[in-house]
């Protein structure tokens, strides 16, 4: 058994699973009940690395995903792993559903399936694509589905009603790989190079800072492959900056962070998603 343990959001044969196998196949994977358990179980080190989904092809940002990494100083993110989604129907009958159930990041990414094939059906959000299989799968009434993985199928036997499902047969999210800010703080900037991803999340004293952070960032001819706002949770309509680029120099950086409230350097790693030539 792998000495390096791998949190990810469980049960077994979630598309989080499938990001942890990718990322480490060899280490113990260690499912566990929510994102929130996943980013906890990193900053106390309880594991080694843990997956967080940020963003889908489809779906867009995971918004919860960057609230628990909002003003968090015990994480430190290494990599991103792409896992290409497609989405299972798993239940015993199509016929007289009452209720289709799965992790919210599924149903948006199978809008037109669920349309066409269960208007009217109640969508009841769960904590994961396996949890949500387990539990159509246990209904005795029969009338329950789950949007889950082939994965989560194959792991538990479960019956497959339809596959691929999603509306875009390239779906894919994109994962980041977590691990202890102890750890690595170090090694992400004495590792720093323009050539990798940079993401940063900042506060401004006023809205206008963003102004010079751009222009500055123009100057580098950096470019940015990912910028979401999050309510600082201070005073309305105030923001927590994330921002992902490629072409930031360490210069740069601490230029920037000098005219921030609060900055980090969230981590700076492959870019594996952005055409940059
Ligand atoms: O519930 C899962 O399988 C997860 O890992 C979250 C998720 C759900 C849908 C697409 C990508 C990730």
């Amino acid at each position: 058994m792998s000495s390096i343990k791998v949190g990810f959001l469980g049960p077994k044969g979630t598309f989080s699973n499938k990001a942890a196998l990718l990322a480490n196949p060899d280490a113990a994977h260690i499912s566990l009940p929510t994102l929130s358990a996943v980013v906890e179980a990193v900053e106390s080190r309880q594991v080694n690395f843990g997956l967080l989904p940020i963003e889908n092809s489809t779906n867009g940002s995971v918004i919860p995903a960057y609230d628990l990494l909002k003003y968090n100083r015990g994480i430190a993110v290494l990599d991103e792993i792409l896992v290409p989604v497609h989405h299972c129907i798993i239940g015993h009958s199509l016929d007289n559903v009452s209720r289709l159930l799965s992790h919210p990041q599924a149903f948006g990414q199978c809008t037109g399936w669920i349309k066409n094939n269960l208007p009217g059906v109640t969508s009841v959000p769960v904590n994961s694509t396996s949890h949500a299989a387990e539990m159509a799968s246990k209904d005795q009434t029969g009338t329950t589905l789950a949007i889950s993985s082939q994965l989560c199928a194959d792991t538990y036997n479960y019956n497959i009603l339809v596959k691929d499902v999603e509306d875009d047969p390239n779906n894919c999210t994109r994962f980041l790989l977590l691990a202890s800010r102890v750890v690595n703080e170090v090694s992400i900037m004495s590792e720093f190079t323009r050539e990798k991803k940079a993401f940063l999340q900042f506060t401004l004293s006023h809205p206008k800072k963003l102004n010079h952070i751009f222009r500055m960032l123009l100057q580098e001819d950096v470019i940015f492959t990912n910028l979401v706002t999050r309510p600082s949770s201070h005073n309305p309509w105030t923001y927590v900056y994330f921002i992902e680029c490629v072409g930031l120099s360490l210069t740069m950086l601490l230029r920037i962070e000098s005219i921030c409230d609060e900055f980090t350097v969230m981590g700076n790693y492959e870019n594996k998603t952005t055409r940059v030539v």
